[in-house]
């Protein structure tokens, strides 16, 4: 289970959601003053860390240091808070600064993501997708996760070449 951890002090719940099985842990930079340490201690309970960064937030912000020892990058392309808000355009180019800076690197976005939005993320460089209304009011929801999957992959497969 991927636990996006949209909390302050997120470090005081690693050691729950590594009790209740979470597999990854995705934290807010803008939540702790010491990232690396965070990571470290996700780490030391076997799971992956993700760390998040929130639209106001600049893709630089993520140092070579703190990014080297995550394992997923998450640009929010919404505010946290809830579900079925607008995306973010202007949220994009930080995915491909990242995606530039960090090829290999796992790199998700997360808020107002769907078929008319998925082309932007997939093109700049993401790979991990969150969509929530997209898929939960659509008509056909395996429908559109297929969608989201082939925009991402062939994206990839460009983006690889
Ligand atoms: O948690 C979020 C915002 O806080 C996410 O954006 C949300 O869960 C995904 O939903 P949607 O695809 O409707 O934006």
């Amino acid at each position: 289970m991927d636990c996006h951890m949209m909390v302050a002090q997120p470090e005081k719940w690693v050691d729950d959601i590594a009790d209740a099985g979470g597999a990854m842990y995705c934290f807010h930079l803008e939540a702790t003053d010491n990232p690396i340490a965070l990571i470290d201690k996700i780490h030391k309970r076997s799971m992956k860390a993700g760390v998040a960064i929130s639209p106001d937030t600049p893709s630089t912000a993520i140092t070579d240091e703190v990014a080297n020892a995550a394992d997923m990058l998450l640009v929010m392309t919404v505010y946290p808070g809830r579900g079925g808000q607008k995306f973010l355009d202007r949220c994009v180019p930080k995915v491909a600064e990242l995606r530039a800076r960090f090829p290999e690197k796992d790199i998700e976005v997360d808020g107002g993501v769907g078929p008319k939005t998925i082309g932007a993320c997939a093109d700049a460089g993401s790979n991990v997708i969150v969509a929530g209304t997209a898929i939960f009011g659509a008509e056909n929801p395996s429908q559109v996760i297929q969608d989201l999957k082939v925009a991402v992959n062939t994206a990839q497969a460009k983006l690889s070449t």
